[in-house]
């Protein structure tokens, strides 16, 4: 089954899904397409090929496609392949599995492709399969709007997430994971399965797709000056060091905000589900295709994110 947002990237699915549709006929017997009309259809199709014993369904669009495609599979729970051609502005997985980012290549790289494995994780009864995140910066992102994101790309969510942590809001988290009870205050707290994080891989460059983790960021509160001497480090590349945050691994983590402020989440860059939070790793639950190399697995060298560049 393909599943293709229509509106995702701009609609850019339009000039690519006759392409992608003859590279799977060459893949698969059949090829069945469908094209989302609103939120939720993803998710309901992938449960849907899932349950009918489909081998792969692929999808095409951004983030918020695949979160929801991803989310339907979770929901079947059956072995089947996954496959996806990435249209949106971050593209965090693609980046991580170094797929390509421009649809004509991610097509291309199918007709010499294997399939890897690749942790998911649960968040109370949502999947994800990048990032749940909580704090000032990524309420903020959630307001990016179609016209900064098409002249920025990812920067737009870094700008802005920046120019949100000089309010020094912070929340009380109580965190439990396989180490103990801990309390931080904490204006950013981020929980990633992947290195790559907005577009950027300086929080847990050691990531990787199957570890079998949730990476846990835990920032400190940002000064002025802070910002000022990390905002070059970080788009130079440089791995965020534990004077700005606190980076653990576990497998499961139980995350509540101890004081009154009210906090939403974002999960793979839409908004996700409400506090508290029941962290579980799902460990290699994918099955994903990706580019016939053997360093496909490991993040891309370029640690410059340069608008359209991928
Ligand atoms: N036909 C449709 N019309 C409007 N919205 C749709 C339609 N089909 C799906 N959607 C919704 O569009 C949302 C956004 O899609 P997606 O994140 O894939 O694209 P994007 O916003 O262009 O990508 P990015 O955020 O990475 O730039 C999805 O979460 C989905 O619920």
């Amino acid at each position: 089954m393909l599943i293709i947002n229509p509106t995702a990237g701009r609609e850019r699915a339009k000039y690519h899904k006759d392409a992608l549709k003859a590279q799977l006929e060459t893949m698969f017997d059949f090829v069945e397409l469908r094209q989302t009309e609103k939120a939720g259809d993803a998710t309901a199709w992938a449960k849907e090929a899932s349950l009918a014993g489909f081998h792969a369904v692929f999808s095409m669009g951004g983030d918020g496609t695949l979160n929801e495609t991803i989310n339907g599979l979770a929901q079947a729970n059956r072995p089947i392949n996954f496959g996806f051609i990435p249209l949106g502005t971050v593209n965090d997985l693609a980046r991580a599995l170094r797929i390509p980012l421009h649809p004509e290549a991610a097509i291309a790289m199918l007709k010499h492709c294997r399939t890897t494995k690749v942790d998911i994780a649960r968040a109370n009864d949502c999947y994800f399969v990048n990032t749940i995140a909580a704090g000032i910066m990524p309420e903020a992102v959630g307001h990016v709007s179609i016209e900064q994101k098409t002249r920025l790309g990812p920067l737009a969510y870094f700008l802005t997430g920046i120019k949100a942590l000089q309010n020094h809001q912070t929340s009380l988290f109580k965190i439990e994971t396989d180490d103990g009870k801990m309390i931080y205050r904490s204006p950013l707290l981020i929980a990633m399965l992947t290195s790559s994080v907005g577009s950027f891989r300086n929080i847990a460059p050691q990531a990787r797709v199957d570890d079998g983790k949730i990476w846990l960021a835990v920032f400190k509160d940002f000064t002025y000056l802070d910002l000022l001497k990390l905002v070059p480090e970080f788009l130079a590349g440089a791995p965020l060091s534990s004077e700005y945050m606190t980076l653990m691994t576990t497998t499961r983590a139980k995350i509540a905000i101890v004081d009154d402020h009210p906090l939403s989440t974002n999960m793979d860059g839409d908004e996700g589900p409400a506090f508290p939070l029941d962290l579980e790793v799902l460990p290699s639950f994918l099955t994903v295709y990706v580019p016939d190399t053997p360093d496909a697995a490991r993040p891309h060298a370029f640690p410059l994110n340069i608008p359209g560049i991928p």
